[in-house]
């Protein structure tokens, strides 16, 4: 369904001669470095650029919430995309502050935001919807497979719009109350660790919260574990229709060569799914932030990922992602329009 072509490495040794070329002592602008190597191994080509980056927005429900995993009970997702939609988020704030483009995009919230008065409703929201919220992962799969083949295609179907307007940054971002306990119980299956490695606080949950959703997301694993065969059954069985969305979303995306910021936890579960399916989508994936959901560490650890920011947020939407931005344009910037030490007429110090 997806072509994704592995970044090529050949050109590894002229891109870093290039950097340490630049009129700083070597390594000197440190993890920048290993961003501005990403990037012109994506773009293979001289001069670097971020066009028209764009941060996608993947809303759904999920069936476990009603069993009282999070802080908010369900209803909170749509009312939080009608925040989005009016402009009053954070997503929005940093969106509008930094220079993104911002797409809403119901994937399946419980009810359609639909006969909302003219004027009351600022922004489209997209209709990708896979279902009125995910089945409960403790007792049934989350959805049919066919769902998560249908979530890739429109997802694509998104990425590969945004392309053709010119856009060669995706930033992708999550909202759905209980989606936590999904990707958990997606990190769990697919790391091999037991549900107490992975779940964590989510919203900001008691004690007594965090055991009751420990145990239901060893209940979800005891329950599906001999259909966790492969990537596509984890998602069916575990996942939540804006995860199966992001992880289509990152396989459209490497397959246009464009590069992808991720946010959290959240979307770090989808981006385990993708890099398991394909793993040579990976080259394309920059992390956003250390997110402070208890696993996370965990997963970028797996994902050998090192995130460029470390500001103990666990808000989702997106947000970790956006405030990425100024630093992936920064490696950009360096690399195209620092003078090297011999333009510069300084003496070369290694
Ligand atoms: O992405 C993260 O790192 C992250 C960590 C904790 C919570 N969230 C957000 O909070 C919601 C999920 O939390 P919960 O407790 O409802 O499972 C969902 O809307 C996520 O965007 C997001
Ligand atoms: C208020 C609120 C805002 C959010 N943004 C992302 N997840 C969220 C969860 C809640 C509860």
């Amino acid at each position: 369904m997806f072509t994704i072509e592995a970044v090529s490495d050949q050109f590894d040794q002229q891109i870093q001669q290039r950097i340490d070329d630049k009129t700083k002592p070597l390594g000197a602008l440190g993890r920048l470095e290993s961003l501005a190597l990403t990037i012109a191994r994506v773009q293979g080509k001289e001069t670097l650029e971020i066009t028209r980056p764009t941060m996608l927005v993947f809303a759904g429900d999920h069936g476990i919430a009603a069993s009282g995993v999070s802080i908010a009970p369900s209803e909170v997702t749509a009312q939080m995309l009608l925040n989005f939609a009016r402009g009053g988020a954070a997503i929005n704030v940093f969106c509008r502050q930094l220079g993104w483009e911002l797409e809403l995009i119901d994937c399946g919230i419980l009810q359609p935001l639909e006969g909302l008065k003219p004027g009351d409703c600022g922004k489209e929201i997209v209709n990708c919807r896979l279902g009125a919220g995910t089945n409960p992962i403790h007792r049934q799969a989350a959805m049919t497979l066919g769902a998560v083949h249908q979530g890739f295609e429109l997802a694509k179907g998104r990425v590969v719009h945004h392309h053709s307007l010119g856009c060669n940054l995706l930033g992708l971002g999550d909202m759905g109350i209980g989606n936590s306990s999904s990707a958990a119980a997606l990190m769990a299956a697919m790391l091999g660790l037991e549900a107490g490695d992975c779940v964590g606080r989510g919203t900001g949950i008691d004690a007594a919260t965090l055991k009751r959703k420990t145990m239901l997301v060893e209940q979800a694993l005891v329950q599906h574990h001999d259909e966790l065969t492969d990537t596509y059954n984890k998602l069916a069985c575990l996942g939540g229709f804006e995860i199966v969305q992001m992880t289509g979303a990152i396989l459209a995306a490497a397959e246009l060569r464009m590069l992808v910021l991720i946010d959290g936890f959240i979307a770090t579960a989808a981006a385990l799914c993708a890099v398991e399916l394909m793993p040579a989508c990976r080259d394309y994936l920059v992390f956003a932030h250390a997110s402070a959901e208890r696993g996370h560490q965990r997963m970028l650890q797996h994902l050998k990922a090192e995130p460029l920011l470390d500001l103990g947020m666990r808000l989702g939407e997106g947000s970790g992602a956006a405030l990425a931005l100024p630093l992936v344009q920064a490696a950009v910037n360096f690399y195209n329009d620092m003078a090297s030490f011999a333009e510069a007429g300084v003496n070369k110090v290694v």
